[in-house]
């Protein structure tokens, strides 16, 4: 039997009754969402007590069970839902859809209540990584960040084999936003996004790889988008931007990098700017220290926050300091101040993941990043004690995109 609870029900929950509670089923340390309780079977009167705080139950097992107890749910003014939610490799596609959808849908703060509390959290894995797209590396980390120890191996293997891995994604990046895009490079482990105005067919690519220009470029046609801008968040080492090839086949295209980075392109942009494509834009922060000219691009839609880092930083790490001017300590500032700044819920997009992991929150990187939650003076530390060997493709990579893929006659400013 397990429960857990988020800081918001806790503090809704009076102290007497929550002591009683905690003696007799502990609460664990608040987890994410805090709004989401987890849950196991639970005597009757437990049930009516933690329904009194809430106002979704989410039951995972048959009607006839005798665990079942929908008077006290319905008692407290809950909505109750029942989903016999048994994951197995037959369960039908459409069984996890119509739970990710309840725990969507269905009002805060929400009991998902099963058995052991196992499949409860299996259950909210698959709507947080319908929400926001994860991939099989990523509920690894969720699993570990959140402790939610009720998730048994088997199910949360079971779970990783429904998600598509880096590179296997085709849609949209998070659920109900329909703009953006993640394509993965599994040479350099580059994350390159594709991001759309829906209204407009106006579309931006953010740091596309030259050997995948064919494959982003037959998304754009498949998707009947317009590209009007290739972004780069700053001047890569370990590939080569498709930037300057796409725009030079394709004029109506325009490359676009930061000032600071000192590399070709036809927009150069600094702190604070905007880059506009049809009803979207990006704003443009300055986020130096894995190299000088380093830029984040922030994007606001209708449902979402995305915050494009590069390589300022990554899930769980950030860029490397060594070469390039990085500076360390710059890095701690640029992304304590520019990136933890956003909204908890914000999607942090970064430029490489290593380990099959293709997006995080501005929140669980406060909370979790093993650098970036480190003292500046640790963390220069840290970064100095890396020792990472250089990219491979850093002679030819550097070179290449100071002049955006592609060599520019500086007279015309226009690729040779
Ligand atoms: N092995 C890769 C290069 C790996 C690497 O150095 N990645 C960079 C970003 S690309 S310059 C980095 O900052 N990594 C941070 C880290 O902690 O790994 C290759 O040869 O391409």
């Amino acid at each position: 039997m397990g429960c857990s609870a988020g800081a918001p029900i806790q503090d809704k929950v009076k102290l007497e009754e929550l002591q009683n509670m905690q003696a007799r089923f502990p609460l664990r340390r608040p987890a994410l969402p805090g709004d989401i309780l987890l849950s196991g079977n639970l005597p009757s009167d437990v049930v009516g007590q933690l329904a009194s705080h809430c106002r979704g139950w989410l039951y995972l097992n048959e009607t006839s069970d005798e665990h079942y107890f929908p008077a006290p749910i319905q008692a407290a003014g809950c909505e109750l839902e029942v989903v016999p939610f048994k994951p197995s490799k037959d369960l039908p596609a459409s069984v996890v859809e119509q739970v990710a959808s309840c725990i969507a849908r269905m009002p805060r703060p929400l009991m998902i209540q099963c058995t052991s509390a196992n499949r409860a959290a299996i259950a909210m894995l698959a709507w947080m990584a319908k929400m926001h797209g994860y991939t099989p590396g990523c509920i690894d980390l969720l699993v570990a960040d959140l402790q939610i120890d009720t998730v048994r191996p088997e199910a949360k293997a079971w779970l990783q084999s429904r998600l598509p891995s880096l590179g296997e994604r085709d849609g949209p990046l998070i659920q109900h936003s329909p703009e953006v895009r993640q394509f993965f490079d599994p040479v350099s482990s580059t994350l390159t996004y594709l991001i759309a105005c829906p209204a407009t067919k106006q579309a931006v690519l953010i740091d596309p790889v030259l050997e995948h220009k064919d494959r982003d470029l037959k998304a754009i046609r498949e998707l009947g988008l317009n590209l009007k801008y290739v972004l780069n968040t700053h001047c890569h080492a370990d590939h080569v931007t498709s930037g300057g090839v796409i725009r030079k086949d394709s004029p109506q295209v325009q490359t676009i990098i930061s000032k600071n980075s000192g590399a070709q392109a036809d927009i150069h942009v600094q702190h604070g700017e905007k880059v506009a494509f049809g009803d979207l834009s990006l704003e443009v922060r300055a986020t130096p220290g894995h190299t000088d000219g380093c830029v984040t691009y922030v994007l606001k839609t209708q449902t979402a926050t995305f915050a494009f880092t590069g390589d300022t930083l990554l899930i769980r790490g950030c860029g490397r300091t060594d070469f390039q001017q990085g500076n360390s300590l710059t890095l701690h500032d640029s992304v304590h101040a520019q990136v933890f700044t956003l909204p908890d819920d914000a999607l942090v997009c970064p430029g490489h993941d290593y380990k099959d992991r293709g997006v995080s929150t501005v929140l669980q990187e406060k909370m979790f990043n093993p650098r970036l939650t480190k003292s500046p003076e640790d963390f220069a530390k840290f970064m100095e004690d890396l020792n990472l060997p250089n990219p491979k493709q850093i002679d030819i990579a550097v070179p290449a995109n100071m002049a955006c893929g592609v060599q520019f006659d500086p007279s015309e400013n226009l690729p040779i």
